[in-house]
Parts: structure tokens; sequence; C-alpha cells
């Protein structure tokens, strides 16, 4: 398994939030995280960055422990709603800051920067600033500026719930392509149930700090308990005549 969690707990001032919460995910998979507000979605993905520290549990990427590591040492990403772009930095300076960081020559970063701003649809805003481009533009840029350095986990925390349907919809088949073109394991949490199905590889329901995961998408559909009844229910009975 690429990723193991096993037993994990995290409490804050006495309150359980995570509570011995064990997933294990293969590599090049994405796991899909739904759940409602205050479950302990977030804290979760937090724990795995190593941006909150466990009580109790352990953490495996690859075999190897993230205890005591640093979120850098991790090499995974955490990407919410809002992430903030570099304000005094330019689309493609956002882009490669990662790959910078990593001191790869500037020739080869340029070469990666363009080639991710085609694949983001970006072409001919390169030269822009965070303030002047579209809140679905600034998710892509984010979006890229997180896959180019190729992180061997990708957290995303309800990184599309301030699009717009359409954007929404588009950034969703991004993903979709993106990650399955740089073979990215992902965890993403999400309030949509539409969308935990179309990104999910498999798919979690989060209760009270605990994780269940279905073995297939199947199983998940037929659960009274995950909401995807009522929904279907919902829509048959707009449909019926009278209505
Ligand atoms: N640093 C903290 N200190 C104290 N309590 C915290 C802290 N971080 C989170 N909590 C609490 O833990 C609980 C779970 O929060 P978390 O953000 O993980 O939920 P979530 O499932 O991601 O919710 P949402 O879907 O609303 O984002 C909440 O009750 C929150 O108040």
């Amino acid at each position: 398994m690429f990723l193991e969690i096993k037993q994990l707990s995290k409490s804050f001032q006495n309150d359980l939030i995570v509570d011995r919460l064990s997933l294990s995910l293969d590599q090049h998979r994405t796991l899909s995280i739904l759940g409602k507000s205050g479950c302990g979605k977030t804290t979760l993905l937090k724990l795995i960055a190593g941006l909150e520290t466990a009580d109790q549990g352990s953490i495996r990427v690859n075999g190897e422990d993230m205890s005591g590591k640093t979120p850098a040492e991790r090499k995974i990403v955490y990407l919410y709603q809002e992430d903030l772009l570099f304000p005094h930095l330019s689309v493609r300076g956002n882009i490669g800051f990662g790959l910078k960081l990593q001191k790869i020559p500037a020739s080869d970063i340029k070469e990666q920067v363009d080639l991710m701003i085609q694949r983001l649809e970006l072409q001919g805003q390169g030269d822009k600033m965070p303030h002047q481009l579209s809140g679905g533009q600034r998710q892509r840029v984010s979006f890229g500026r997180a896959i180019i350095t190729n992180p061997r986990l990708l957290l995303l925390d309800e990184p599309f719930g301030s699009l717009d349907v359409g954007t929404r919809q588009r950034m969703q088949e991004l993903f979709k392509e993106l990650t399955a073109l740089y073979g990215i394991t992902s965890l993403f949490v999400t309030h949509d149930l539409k969308e935990a199905i179309l990104m999910g590889d498999d798919i979690g329901l989060m209760k009270k700090g605990s994780l269940q995961v279905y073995p297939d998408k199947q199983d998940f559909l037929l659960d009274p308990g995950t909401g995807v009844r009522s929904e279907i229910e919902f829509w048959e009975s707009l449909l019926k005549p009278n209505y």
C-alpha cells in the first residue's frame, strides 16, 4: 500500500476529532472523502500533511514513517479552496516556484512551466499577476503549481467549492486528466456527492472522526446512509406527473 494510516487519533481540548482512523490507498489512485461539516476531514488532511501532530497512530507513505517529519520533508502537497497565490509573482512565476526551490535549471523550468500553462489552458495568461485572473483561472494556477512538483501525495480540501457549476465541471475534468498524466495519488475532500463519485476511484464517508471506505462504488451508492438514494428519490419525485 502506498498510503497506510493506522489507528490515527487527534483531540483538540478534550474533543476527539479523529478517532482511531485507519485507511490504505494504492499509488495513482484518488480517494474521495465525504462527510458533514465538522466531522474532522480537514484535520485528517492536516495530520497527513504534517500541519498538525497526531496524538496516536501512524502514517506511512511508500513504507516511510511520517512521524517527526516536517511538511516539506513529507513531499505532500495540501491544497485548499482559497489557496493563495504569491501576489507579487506572475502566473509563470507561481507555477514555477516549487521547481525553482528545487534548484532546477532555468531552461528546464521554462519548458515545464510552458507545458503546464498549455495543459491548464492558460495560454497567453502567463505574464498576468494573480489579481488580474478570474477565480477559476487562479484555481487552475494553484492546481498547476501543486502538480508540477510531482508531489507523492496530493491532498485536496474542497478545492472547487467556490467555483460556478460550469467552471467546476471543467476543473473536475482537468483534475482527472492531469492526475492521470502525472500519476498523482490523492485524497479529495468534498461536500458534493456527485463530485465525490466523479473524482474518486474509491469513496469514503467520514463520521465523527471515523472513516468508512467502501469496497466499491456500488456499495456506496446502495448504502442508505450516504444520501445517494434520497437524492435519486428527490429527482424522481420531480419527474412524476402533476408535480
Ligand atoms: N486547531 C484547532 N483547535 C481547536 N479545535 C479545532 C482545531 N481545528 C479543528 N478544530 C475542531 O475540530 C472539528 C473538526 O474540524 P475540521 O476542520 O477537521 O472539520 P471538517 O470536517 O473539515 O469540516 P468542514 O467540512 O466544515 O470544513 C471542529 O469542531 C473544529 O472546531
